[in-house]
């Protein structure tokens, strides 16, 4: 059974049609990145299989079941990462377990021993448990990504969604925070769904490959299938030697 099937997914917003007739698969365990421009409908795609937006035609199925709201096995990581800066890296970390915890017991604080260490643990998988109690404003856009992604993990979902996560983000940042959403993908054995449009990060870290152009599904395939046609294809009038500068330069590990 696939972890998600996408099945002739349309979503009109009035006249503008986001999604045209969309259908893939991705099988359990996959990590996946949607690429295309600004405008191509990647966010769309990530909100219709979240539940966060309804589709106008055709369906989602996550774990074979049709999406018709949010559920809890699937972890949405944004790009703009809604850290809270007064609060630790831990205590955000914890909020991903809010939707298992009842509202007393979230009001008064008095979280599960299990989501504690499952907060830690999460830390521990994006690299910052060394930082778990500090202020989360005073880390840096990269670590509150990765405080992001712990939250997500929090979450234990079977399938992690990331919306541009690192869009904000300088190159050397950009680079950590994708090495560890595919380490936690890997050791969690989690079904992953990233939409990114830098193309060289893309390649660098994904497996699959799912191109849109106008909505429309215009590549599906893997690595070796990601050739400079599809990506000129994608991406119209990319300038190669600066998209080869980025693939072989911003080796630099920062957080
Ligand atoms: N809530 C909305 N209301 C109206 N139009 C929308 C809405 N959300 C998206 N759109 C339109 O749908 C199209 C696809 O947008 P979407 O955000 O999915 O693309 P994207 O590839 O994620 O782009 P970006 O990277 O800029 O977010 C765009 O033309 C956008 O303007």
């Amino acid at each position: 059974m696939s972890a998600i099937r996408v099945e002739n997914l349309t979503k009109r917003f009035g006249e503008t049609v986001a999604l045209d007739d969309v259908s893939f698969e991705v099988p359990e365990g996959e990590f996946a990145i949607v690429l295309g421009v600004s405008g191509s409908g990647k966010s769309t795609l990530l909100r219709c299989i979240n539940g966060l937006t309804h589709p106008t035609d055709g369906q989602v199925f996550v774990q074979g079941d049709p999406v018709t709201s949010h559920r809890d096995d699937v972890a949405m990581v944004f790009q703009q990462h809604n850290i809270i800066g007064g609060m630790s890296a831990y205590s955000n970390a914890l909020t991903g377990a809010l939707g298992r915890t009842d509202l007393l017991r979230s009001v008064l604080r008095l979280n599960k021993r299990s989501d504690k260490v499952r907060a830690l643990e999460a830390l521990d998988t994006v690299g910052l448990l060394g930082e778990a109690e500090q202020r989360a404003g005073r880390m840096s856009g990269g670590q509150q990504q990765r405080v992001g992604i712990a939250r997500a993990l929090v979450q234990e979902p079977d399938i992690l969604l990331a919306d541009e996560p690192v869009a904000s983000l300088d190159p050397g940042s950009s680079q950590t925070v994708m090495r560890y959403l595919r380490g936690a993908a890997e050791e969690r054995g989690l079904t992953a769904m990233i939409s990114l449009h830098q193309v060289n990060l893309a390649r660098q870290f994904g497996e699959r490959f799912i191109g849109l152009a106008d909505g429309e599904v215009v590549f599906d395939g893997y690595s070796d299938e990601l050739t400079f046609d599809v990506i000129d294809r994608l991406y119209g009038g990319i300038d190669m030697e600066e998209f080869l500068a980025g693939e072989n330069g911003h080796s630099e590990v920062t957080g």
